[in-house]
């Protein structure tokens, strides 16, 4: 737990440096372990199949993505200790980086063998409330041939990253600046995904459920 201010602060650094940041060992071992545990034992018909967009344009759309969801609701006593950090580091970031963070929604994800999700962006500039994206990965173990990398890329289209799934690992990054995608998993990958967003309520239209 002593760690993760001091994961805040390189967080921030490397927003305001890149926009983007990869944390190996953010998340501590004695969380991480209970949520993989709980989400790995979710029998399937549980698990909704991810839609694209919200409201209106909610649309299933398996050649795009093909992972599982459930949405990680504050109550659950598994999400909870996560859920106080995340709370911390947007607090950390409206601190330092003005962003005026409002709210943070967040879900497990399950790419079951073979599940990948294509290039895409997260928000796009004016249309959406997610300002930022998080991603935490709970498989304890993950090597390169299980595939199922997260590949982020630049404005021209280059490779910036190429990130393996592994326990503990955070990535951020501002949500309408990087395209990214999945590659196909070769076996099961359990991860939470999540976005902190500005309220958009503030301009008289209620912000749309998800
Ligand atoms: O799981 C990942 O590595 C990224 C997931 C993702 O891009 C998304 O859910 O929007
Ligand atoms: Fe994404």
């Amino acid at each position: 737990m002593e760690k993760i201010p001091h994961h805040i602060e390189s967080i921030l650094d490397a927003l305001v440096e890149r926009g983007y940041a990869i944390v190996p060992g953010f998340l501590p071992q004695t969380i991480a372990e209970p949520l993989y545990q709980e989400a790995s034992q979710i029998a399937s018909p549980h698990w909704q199949t991810a839609a694209i967009g919200r409201a209106q344009s909610h649309a299933i759309n398996t050649m795009v993505r093909n992972d599982k969801i459930i949405w990680l609701d504050d109550t659950s006593a598994y999400g909870e200790p996560f859920l106080n950090i995340m709370e911390q580091l947007r607090q950390a970031v409206n601190r330092s980086l003005f962003m005026g963070l409002f709210d943070y929604e967040c879900h497990l994800a399950h790419y079951p063998k073979g599940a990948f999700y294509k290039k895409h962006l997260d928000a796009f500039k004016g249309k959406s409330n997610r300002k930022l994206t998080t991603v935490l990965y709970l498989n304890p173990e993950w090597s390169d041939t299980d595939g199922g990398q997260l590949v982020m890329y630049g404005k021209r289209g280059e490779v910036l990253e190429t990130v393996l799934p592994k326990r503990g690992t955070l990535v951020v990054f501002l949500s309408d600046q990087f395209v990214h995608e999945v590659l196909p998993s070769q076996r099961d990958r359990f991860s939470l995904t999540g976005w902190f967003r500005l309220n958009s309520s503030i301009s008289g239209i209620i912000d749309p459920p998800r």
